[in-house]
């Protein structure tokens, strides 16, 4: 299908554009009183997850509401735990829980190999119906977590700041965390490339925990894995986003992917040498500016627009919006790029 706008894609390429695509991370979400709407006729955030109809309906909300350039599947990271057979629980205010936490080799010899046409078929019918219901509009981000983020989880069983017991297993039992990463990336890939087929038009990789890990530790057991599905995923434009990896930027910008997401601690100056003139950089306005006034935001949001310059740029947060932003402040930040690069 012929996109009417595919900024997005283009960006995402390299190519030259009209102005700069924009779109938040988490922007299908509670920002949103439309969101939260729905939400609130059902038993949970994974029962939504699980409703096709309702997942497409929540994942164009923004598309509609915050006129952003693109829109993101309204899923989670941790569907490929779950459908390897470790399932998991999401608790009001705090998060992801896993009742069941990998220790041993049985475990993970246990987990299966995901077919996301069975067990993640929710999944890519959300994707279907979106693009359906879409019609064309904006094109449709995909996504996966990270080999080593989701390992996080699935070690670890629950958020937490230092993830240490995940962090200790690469240190006790390193040939069983490879096991598990090995296992994690052939999921993941056959999943991403499931979500492409469905329709996603572009599809984003989350290291939403690469900035725990020690350099070389990093590049071993979270690079290597994305890497693969970088390589593997070869049909649409990928992004890399690896919060808090700014000693890996210089590496990240060697993967076979087309965009790489800055958070917002990353200097741009540093990052576009660092990464260099193929990638396409993605971010990184600090989500607390959004609790500015207009004029702030729009203050800060111009000075990245000028720091960003004409290298290729898709607008975005350096991570995903606060749940409390006003849907108002986050309009100014999307409008603010629209007309200050249009010019
Ligand atoms: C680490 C991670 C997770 N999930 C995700 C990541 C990577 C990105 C990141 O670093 O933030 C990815 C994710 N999760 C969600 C999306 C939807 C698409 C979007 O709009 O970006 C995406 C892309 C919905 C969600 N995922 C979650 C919610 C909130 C639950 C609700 O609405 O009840 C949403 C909208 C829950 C979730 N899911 C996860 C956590 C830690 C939490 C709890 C924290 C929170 O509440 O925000 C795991």
């Amino acid at each position: 299908m012929i996109l009417e706008n595919d900024l997005l894609l283009r960006a995402a390429r390299g190519e030259k554009v009209e102005r700069t695509p924009v779109w938040l991370m988490r922007q299908a979400g509670r920002i949103l009183p439309e969101y939260r709407a729905v939400r609130a006729s059902l038993s949970g955030f994974i029962e939504l997850v699980k409703t096709p109809e309702l997942a497409a309906e929540v994942t164009i909300q923004p598309v509609d509401h915050l006129k952003v350039d693109a829109a993101i599947i309204f899923s989670d990271i941790l569907v490929i735990p779950e459908a390897m057979g470790l399932s998991y629980e999401m608790v009001e205010k705090a998060g992801p829980f896993f009742p069941e936490v990998i220790t041993t080799a049985e475990q993970v010899a246990k987990l299966k190999r995901v077919n996301p046409e069975e067990s993640l078929s929710y999944v890519l019918e959300a994707i279907r119906i979106t693009k359906k219901e879409l019609n064309g509009r904006v094109p449709l981000i995909g996504f996966a977590g990270a080999p080593w983020t989701i390992f996080c989880y699935m070690v670890e069983g629950k958020g937490s700041k230092t993830f240490s017991q995940a962090r200790r297993m690469l240190y006790n039992n390193p040939d069983l965390s490879i096991q598990l990463l090995d296992k994690i990336t052939d999921s993941t890939i056959h999943y991403l490339k499931a979500q492409v087929e469905a329709g996603a038009d572009l599809v984003q990789i989350f290291d939403s925990w690469a900035g725990i890990l020690p350099p070389d530790l990093y590049e071993r057991f979270s690079l290597a894995y994305i890497e693969k599905i970088c390589d593997a995923v070869n049909s649409v434009p990928v992004t890399v986003f690896a919060k808090g990896a700014y000693f890996a930027r210089k590496a990240i910008g060697q993967l076979a992917c087309n965009t790489v997401g800055l958070d917002w601690n990353m200097d741009i100056e540093e990052s576009k040498q660092l990464i260099g003139p193929e990638k396409t950089l993605q971010g990184n306005l600090d989500p607390c500016a959004l609790y500015g006034s207009y004029d702030q935001i729009k203050k800060t949001t111009e000075e990245m627009l000028r720091q960003f310059g004409d290298h290729p740029h898709i607008a975005n947060l350096g991570h995903g919006v606060y749940p409390d932003t006003s849907p108002e402040k986050v309009k100014c930040f999307i409008e603010t790029v629209k007309e200050f690069t249009s010019k």
